[in-house]
């Protein structure tokens, strides 16, 4: 169980990147973080295995105040957050299973990680992930020599291998094409699955967003301005998240409440329908 309490962040330069973010992640919870560009979405996965130190707030994983944490205890805590990035971060030069290996690069030690050594069942576990992420034909390339679905597929191979509890996943499609965007967001989504792990995906894509996740939370200027199930992202969700478009087919259609008079937003002509293609 991940909690982020109260979460703020304001750098250097004053920018009020996340102004009091509070929410609960509970085990095997996939949940889309939508926003527009600046929301603070990056800032905020960023924030949680502490790539940027948040400014104030607490977030807590298993219990544990990762805020709180020295750098060995920091070192630890962040084995258990995978992290994929939009920009894959692999080590070009090295083969995609010395790739994937260097997600056992904080569990082993000093010598062993200089030389690269890691032991049998690592090396074991990095081929079954390789094969379940349909790369076992390619463990030997090099990482320069793959396409962008496949870099991307060795950065999830690496993320799993450390045996995270949590995914943080920042844009994994936004250099991919439309296809290959739809079966990486299925494979993270059905790995999280499999596993039991909960996973924050910050994407720009709604439809994706509404086809694989099971919770959406929309940032608007640093606060979370919708958190729900992803059919409420109705025009009138879209347009508080994002301010005022034609949403067309991105919107579901309004709800009405029960047993009175239409909502203020749905008594005008609105979009409809529209939960994205079938899987
Ligand atoms: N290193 C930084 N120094 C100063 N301000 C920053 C820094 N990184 C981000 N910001 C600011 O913090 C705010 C949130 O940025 P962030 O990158 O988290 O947003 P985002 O929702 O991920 O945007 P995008 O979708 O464009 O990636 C923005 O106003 C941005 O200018």
């Amino acid at each position: 169980m991940l909690e982020i309490d109260g979460l703020t962040k304001i750098y250097p330069t004053g920018d009020r990147a996340l102004q009091g973010i509070t929410l609960q992640l509970p085990r095997g919870q996939v949940l889309a973080l939508i926003g527009p560009s600046g929301a603070g979405k990056s800032t905020l996965i960023r924030c949680v295995n502490r790539l940027v130190e948040p400014s104030g707030g607490a977030i807590r994983l298993n219990g544990t105040d990762l805020t709180r944490l020295g750098p060995a205890g920091l070192r630890r805590a962040r084995r258990k957050l995978g992290m994929i990035f939009q920009e894959y971060a692999l080590l070009e030069r090295l083969t995609v299973m010395e790739n994937v290996l260097s997600g056992r690069l904080g569990y082993v030690g000093f010598w062993a990680s200089a030389l690269r050594r890691f032991p049998q069942r690592d090396v074991d576990e990095a081929f079954r992930l390789l094969q379940r992420v349909g790369l076992e034909a390619f463990v030997d390339k090099r990482a320069d020599a793959l396409s962008g679905g496949q870099r991307q597929r060795v950065g999830i191979a690496r993320a799993l291998l450390q045996d995270p509890d949590v995914l943080l996943v920042d844009e994994p499609t936004a250099s991919l094409d439309p296809k290959t965007a739809r079966q990486i967001m299925r494979l993270i989504t059905e790995l999280a699955k499999e596993r039991g792990l909960s996973a924050i995906i910050n994407i720009h894509d709604v439809a994706l967003a509404k086809a694989f996740a099971e919770r959406v939370v929309g940032l608007r200027s640093g606060e979370i301005v919708f958190d729900g199930a992803p059919e409420r992202l109705s025009t009138a969700v879209l347009t508080r998240i994002y301010g005022e478009e034609d949403w067309g087919e991105a919107a579901a259609p309004e709800t009405r409440p029960t047993g009175g008079a239409p909502a203020a937003t749905a008594a005008r002509p609105v979009a409809t329908v529209g939960s994205g293609a079938p899987r």
